[in-house]
């Protein structure tokens, strides 16, 4: 891979000044009788590769719908950049900066990967573009498009996947289809963005790629937390490391810390992983 390359997408040291971009303090969510994310108060620095772990049930997804905006929480907050965004509607949170990598939805699939990428920014944050289709503005909208394509493009052979710019996305194996979540998500210009199972379904040399490709933006100063089953991708790859167990957080450190933690593995043996 060119280190030279360098992505449009967005810069994300313009928010440096917050030194933990994402905090999440206190936050519940009950649906009927079960509790999903009992309390769970957390931060994750900026330009880190957080891990979020936890045993089958620990509230992991849970807990990232309800800072991305997918669930509203029953009580507590979720912070972003200093602002107080629980609550807001995922394209909300996504226009933020904050974005999470979303499958491609089977009727994607038989959109081409460039076709995958023109619509990325027009689905994961609002309309904003695509409404300002006026008259008036028809010059600086076909100047915008012009710019899209240009920035696909790059972000395409960032990734290594430009050669298959024409290819249906059904016919993508699981590796390219992860390749192509995460270019999608980098195209909306995010600053912290969130993985969940990125390596779930991906052949070990693809697997490689994507981490090399991870480590490459975290070091530009995108910011990462991660859900993953596979202990030794988090272990390996993961500065910090924060297990959650019952909706709540057990403990946080690094992967050498947390290694060493005998909560921990007992959570792990009283869950069933
Ligand atoms: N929409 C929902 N309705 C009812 N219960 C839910 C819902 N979403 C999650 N739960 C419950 O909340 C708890 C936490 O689930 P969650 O999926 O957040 O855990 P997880 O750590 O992501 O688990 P896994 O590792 O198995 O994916 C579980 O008991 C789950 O059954």
């Amino acid at each position: 891979m060119d280190a030279n390359v360098t992505l449009a997408t967005g810069d994300p040291n313009l928010a440096a000044d917050h030194e933990y971009p994402l905090q999440v303090d206190n936050l519940r969510k009950s649906f009927g009788g079960i509790t999903a994310v009992d309390g769970a108060t957390f931060r994750v620095e900026r330009g880190t590769l957080t891990g979020l772990i936890g045993p089958n049930g620990a509230g992991k997804s849970t807990t990232f719908n309800l800072i991305t905006g997918v669930h509203q929480p029953d009580s507590g907050s979720v912070t972003f950049n200093g602002e107080d965004v629980t609550g807001l509607e995922p394209h909300q949170v996504a226009g933020r900066g904050m974005v999470r990598t979303f499958q491609i939805a089977r009727e994607l699939g038989e959109m081409t990967v460039l076709e995958n990428m023109m619509l990325a920014p027009q689905n994961q944050i609002g309309e904003q573009l695509w409404r300002s289709v006026t008259p008036g503005l028809r010059g600086r909208v076909v100047d915008q498009e012009a710019e899209l394509l240009e920035r696909v493009w790059e972000t395409l052979e960032f990734f290594e996947i430009d050669h298959i710019a024409e290819e249906y996305a059904e016919n993508l194996s699981g590796g390219q289809r992860k390749l192509l979540e995460l270019a999608r998500a980098l195209l909306t210009d995010p600053d912290v963005l969130l993985l969940d199972e990125p390596f779930a379904g991906v052949n070990p040399s693809l697997e490689r790629r994507l981490v090399e490709h991870i480590h490459t933006l975290r070091e530009r100063g995108y910011t990462f937390l991660l859900v993953e089953h596979d202990m030794d991708l988090i272990m390996e790859n993961c500065e910090h490391v924060i297990v959650l167990h019952q909706g709540r957080v057990l403990t946080e450190g690094t992967p050498a810390e947390i290694k060493a933690n005998e909560e921990v593995v007992e959570a792990y043996l009283g869950g069933n992983v």
